[in-house]
């Protein structure tokens, strides 16, 4: 997350780190999404390769152990039937992964709210994305868990020829667009919106602009959560 600041602890209960195993330790690739509690959304992009995963629900400082972790394994990994990898623009960018065990739900740990299908939030709604990704193009990853205010881009804007163009679709979420950002290490986070008085999970966070992260006019981009209800109740939730 480029600008914003540290989340207070666990204000994001919802909010998980994917890692994966490298030379016998885990390390944080991405973020996800608790949405039940033997299951997390997260961006197809994070999990197209084969690793071995785990997840860690109610964590802020993921280079430190603070006693409110739950750590679980990875079982199956559902990744959206039409993803193509070499393909970014054409979206698709979402997965579901399912959990060795259940999550306990507590104060650190709880369930996301998803939107229904087929919602699309107003321009300007009031969004936060969250995340341990790079805190500058290039920089470093956040071993705290950051926000930052995101406030939605509509699609007649964020497709138009000087922001994102074609590259966006009707599938995806534009968030931003001047100095915060989402960043490497962010991907398949939340992109938290807040709808009719509570927290409304309305992204997966997919890319940014490949010539930095907080790049004026191009907003994160984000798979719509809205277009997707259907194939994730269907993928035997
Ligand atoms: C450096 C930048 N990285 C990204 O945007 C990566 C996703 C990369 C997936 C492929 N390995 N996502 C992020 O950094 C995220 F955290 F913001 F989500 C990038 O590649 N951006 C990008 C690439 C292609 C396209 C386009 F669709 F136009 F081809 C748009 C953006």
């Amino acid at each position: 997350v480029v600008g914003g600041d540290v989340a207070s602890s666990n204000s994001w209960p919802w909010q998980v780190s994917l890692q994966y195993l490298s030379d016998s330790n885990f390390e944080h690739t991405c973020g996800g999404t608790l949405i039940r509690r033997g299951w997390v959304m997260t961006a197809a992009h994070c999990v197209d390769t084969s690793r071995t995963w785990r997840v860690v629900l109610g964590d802020h400082d993921i280079y430190c152990f603070e006693g409110k972790e739950q750590y679980k394994g990875v079982s199956r990994v559902y990744i959206h039937p039409s993803w193509d990898k070499n393909n970014l623009a054409a979206g698709w960018d979402i997965a579901l992964l399912r959990l060795s065990s259940d999550a306990t739900l507590n104060t650190y740990v709880q369930l996301a709210n998803l939107p229904p299908t087929g919602q699309i939030l107003p321009n300007n709604n009031f969004c936060y994305i969250t995340g341990w990704g790079r805190t500058q193009t290039g920089g470093q990853m956040s071993a705290l868990l950051k926000q930052a205010y995101l406030p939605t881009v509509d699609y007649q804007t964020c497709s138009s020829s000087l922001w994102w163009g074609s590259t966006v679709k009707t599938s995806m979420v534009c968030a931003g667009g001047s100095i915060n950002s989402g960043c490497q290490g962010d991907s398949g986070g939340p992109l938290n919106c807040y709808v009719n008085g509570q927290w409304v999970v309305h992204g997966v966070t997919s890319f940014v602009s490949s010539s930095g992260c907080n790049t004026n006019r191009k907003p994160t981009v984000f798979t719509r959560v809205s277009a997707y209800i259907s194939w994730m109740n269907g993928v035997s939730i």
